[in-house]
């Protein structure tokens, strides 16, 4: 497995990108360590799909290098790059079995028919075809074909990398929920090189070891899952990750203090300076708290989802959403406070650090 650099990738798809707008990939500057699994998750549009293809070698970017364990591989094939990818759909050959299927990338490679047998029986059960394995794949479901093509990515263990495209999106949610923590688990025991492209927060959060989160042709955090929670780098992140997601409101910088409309709220850490452009104060449900004291709210809507509370309410005109625990009822006269620990400032949607 490799350890993957990306030095200064930009891609547009037509020859001539005049300003920022024209590149569907602004600029993607970092490295991918060795071993560690990534989830590249954005709306549609995002970018996500021309990034993976710029790292397998299926498009050649327009400006910048790829390097793999530092060798440059920008002007290598796909089949070069030594990489397996998965796709949305499943590539499988139907006149071969589901264990023909699985044994072709290792035949290919000359490897012995002792270890060939070894490797396929082991993935075939994880991805619990182990009834099927003899069975051609002509006959098979959708779902059943995409495991097999998931299959034929993990099968070899030489590969610079995997990459993967969206690989359960035919897949039914249970089996969903069993496969993406099958792969989970293959990582921490082969620590593949793992690269993951969904729009699907849960699916991100729960295989990544970090999340890199694209907006609009960029990179705008990359972190583990708690990163992202706890510090959005970018509001985008804030609305993005998280369900309801961040509360994000336009505030005028005083020094220690933020105004929200005609309401003061103290500011953790050291005084901001006034900034141009715009300035917002970002916190998420929560850490939003419901008391008798504080700024008064009136709530328009509690939705009861079980272990929690999702409270919809306005505070000077302003939507603002509250989560509050199970056992906790409304107030009779609403008022809201903000845990500091939750509170975040943004300037022109980028986070401001806050020092001591
Ligand atoms: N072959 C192409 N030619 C021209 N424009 C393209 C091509 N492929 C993608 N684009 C454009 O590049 C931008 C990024 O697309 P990309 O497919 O990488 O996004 P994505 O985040 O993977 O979206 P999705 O989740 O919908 O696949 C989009 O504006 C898209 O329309």
């Amino acid at each position: 497995m490799a350890r993957i650099d990306l030095d200064h990738i930009r891609h547009a798809y037509n020859d001539h990108p005049k300003s920022d707008a024209d590149y569907a990939l602004k600029e993607v500057h970092h490295s991918w360590e060795d071993g560690s699994a990534y989830a590249l998750l954005g709306p549609s549009g995002c970018g996500k799909t021309t990034l993976l293809n710029i790292v397998s070698g299926l498009v050649r970017a327009s400006e910048g290098r790829i390097l793999f364990d530092g060798k440059d591989v920008t002007r290598l094939s796909t089949q070069e790059r030594n990489i397996a990818q998965v796709f949305q759909f499943p590539v499988v050959y139907d006149t071969m079995t589901v264990y023909e299927n699985l044994a072709f990338p290792l035949r290919n490679r000359h490897i012995p028919e002792a270890d060939v047998k070894r490797k396929v029986d082991e993935i075939i059960e994880m991805i619990g075809l182990s009834d099927s394995a003899n069975r051609k794949a002509r006959g098979l479901t959708a779902d059943a074909k995409q495991k097999i093509s998931l299959g034929r990515g993990l099968v070899r263990s030489d590969v610079n990398a995997i990459l993967f495209d969206e690989p359960l999106t035919v897949i039914d949610p249970h089996m969903k929920w069993v496969l993406r923590s099958q792969l989970k688990q293959l990582h921490r025991r082969f620590g593949f090189t793992m690269v993951y492209v969904t729009h699907d927060q849960t699916e991100a959060l729960t295989f990544a070891d970090k999340v890199v989160v694209m907006y609009n042709g960029e990179v705008v955090q990359i972190g583990t899952p708690n990163d992202l929670f706890e510090r959005p780098r970018h509001t985008f992140v804030g609305y993005f990750i998280g369900s309801p997601g961040m509360n994000v409101m336009p505030i005028e910088i005083d020094g220690r203090n933020a105004r929200l409309g005609n309401r003061t709220i103290a500011l953790p850490g050291a005084p901001l300076e006034r900034r141009e452009g715009r300035s917002e104060l970002g916190i998420r449900p929560e850490f939003v708290r419901l008391c008798r004291e504080g700024m008064p709210a009136t709530v328009t809507k509690v939705e009861d989802l079980g272990r929690r509370k999702v409270v919809r309410a306005k505070l000077d005109g302003q939507d603002i959403v509250a989560v509050i625990g199970e056992d906790q009822t409304v107030p009779a006269e609403p008022h809201i406070a903000f845990d500091p620990a939750g509170i975040n400032i943004y300037a022109n949607s980028w986070r401001v650090e806050m020092g001591a």
